[in-house]
């Protein structure tokens, strides 16, 4: 069905109308994604608010920014072979128009005149007159065929991985880092779900609110945890996540958290638990209610000050917070082995996310894994040297990528005498034996629905 809010083509005029809101938005955005390296998803917010874009509005400019990003160098091959000149020959607005043009084109429900139309009106509203005749001819060019008629073209000829790459929008690296990991008949099906947005995953904050609440005003109970509800509009609009008893979390994140909860401790507790990488908070806020249950207190360090505020404030309806320090998780400013569990939910390449972060596959390089990959191995060090014998870690990473993952952990293992593995599966019982790979937890997008997180779950034995 047609986009009936954004399907209008608007006659073209010297006198023209000004551009659509929506698209103006999404535009203005991506020029700030790609002139001043900004996320996509948090530049776009505080946009929409400024120019009171709410609602199908909204919704539109979110898709449109989102699938210009994640999809962008299999549009820019379109837009060079539609324009038959190479794309940096373009100025760098101009190539941000067309890709907007191109995604509601081939991707979104806007009815070819209608993308054209509103694209070259947003062009000459903000490039100028003079680029509307090249805007134009490109993107009805490109209208000439379906999306998946443009794949076939500019797929032939090409060995399959780089034609996997061009069919996924993904970089040659990052194809390759999943076929590391996953059968060859899941590999196309796991990296096209990274272009799906995620749906909002609600998270409860135990011993404040209840998921009952939750569907009573008319979430969807969560798939895995018992934590977790699905909500299909603004989760602002719930009182519960104004007021910090809820919030917004991953079904992954809330699985490889209550995980660490559950691991049996083999000697008498200290009561203190560690959030080592804390911010911005979300597995924090939940653990903190989980210690409580046991009863126990959370301590949460976070490197970066504006992010520990987060984890603050993700805490703040607890009626004694637990305590947040600003510290260096590889500089620990707590005794050794003073913690029952801890949670090292190390920086990572987000290969696992990517979904969620439009344009970050694009940025990211195989050197940041290595880089990663270094500190991870100092974080985890940190973490079990700060648990007490008996106790339990959690490494936790939302990348599947195997550097940051079972590497990590064998080579830290490796060193040490003291740790053995708790098989994730005697944890996390509820979930199927797809959800391991060997003893640890490898949750994917396209088999359950949440982001790609790993956990390894170990056991300091003296
Ligand atoms: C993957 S995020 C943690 C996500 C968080 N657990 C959550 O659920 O919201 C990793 C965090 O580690 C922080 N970080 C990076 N280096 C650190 C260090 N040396 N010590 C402590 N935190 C660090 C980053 O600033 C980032 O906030």
């Amino acid at each position: 069905m047609p986009d009936r809010r954004h399907p209008r083509p608007r006659p073209r005029s010297r006198s023209r109308r000004s551009p659509d809101p929506a698209r103006r938005a999404a535009f203005d955005a991506l020029r700030k994604v790609h002139g001043e390296d900004a996320y996509a998803n948090l530049v776009l917010p505080p946009l929409l608010a400024q120019r009171q874009l709410i609602g199908r509005d909204a919704a539109f400019a979110t898709e449109l920014l989102a699938g210009a990003c994640r999809l962008e160098r299999t549009y820019d091959t379109i837009i060079e072979a539609a324009a038959a000149r190479p794309l940096g020959t373009l100025q760098p607005a101009v190539r941000d128009l067309l890709r907007l043009g191109t995604h509601q084109l081939l991707n979104m429900r806007v009815p070819s005149h209608a993308a054209v139309a509103a694209t070259v009106e947003l062009a000459a509203a903000t490039v100028g007159e003079r680029v509307t005749g090249l805007v134009n001819a490109v993107l009805r060019k490109i209208a000439g065929q379906s999306y998946h008629q443009w794949l076939s073209a500019l797929a032939a000829g090409l060995e399959e991985p780089d034609a996997l790459a061009l069919r996924t929008a993904h970089p040659p690296w990052i194809v390759a880092a999943y076929a590391d990991l996953l059968p060859a008949d899941e590999l196309e099906p796991a990296l096209q779900a990274n272009n799906i947005s995620a749906p909002v995953t609600l998270v409860v904050r135990p011993g404040l609110a209840s998921v009952g609440e939750l569907i009573d005003v008319g979430a969807e109970p969560g798939r895995w945890s018992p934590y977790a509800a699905r909500w299909s509009g603004n989760p602002a609009e719930l009182s519960q996540v104004r007021d910090g008893t809820a919030g917004v979390q991953d079904e992954g994140s809330q699985l490889a958290a209550w995980g660490l909860a559950r691991a049996p401790l083999t000697t008498a507790p200290t009561g203190w638990w560690l959030d080592l990488c804390a911010g911005p908070g979300g597995k924090a806020a939940l653990l903190a209610g989980l210690a409580g249950e046991q009863p126990a207190r959370l301590a949460a360090a976070e490197l970066a000050p504006h992010r520990a505020r987060l984890v603050a404030q993700g805490m703040r309806a607890y009626p004694s917070p637990p305590a947040v320090l600003v510290a260096d998780g590889i500089r620990p400013a707590w005794r050794p082995a003073a913690f029952d569990r801890v949670l090292a939910d190390v920086p990572c390449s987000g290969l696992g996310a990517l979904r969620r972060r439009p344009e970050s596959r694009w940025r990211r390089q195989p050197a940041d894994v290595e880089e990663l990959h270094r500190l991870q191995i100092r974080l985890l060090q940190t973490a079990v040297d700060s648990v007490a014998p008996g106790g339990a870690v959690a490494y936790v990473t939302c990348s599947p990528h195997r550097r940051e993952t079972t590497d990590v952990v064998a080579e830290v293992m490796a060193e040490r005498a003291d740790l053995e593995v708790i098989p994730a599966a005697t944890l996390l019982p509820e979930l199927g034996e797809d959800a391991f790979t060997g003893p640890f937890l490898q949750l994917w997008p396209h088999r359950h629905g949440t982001d790609a997180m790993f956990a390894a779950y170990l056991r300091r034995t003296r």
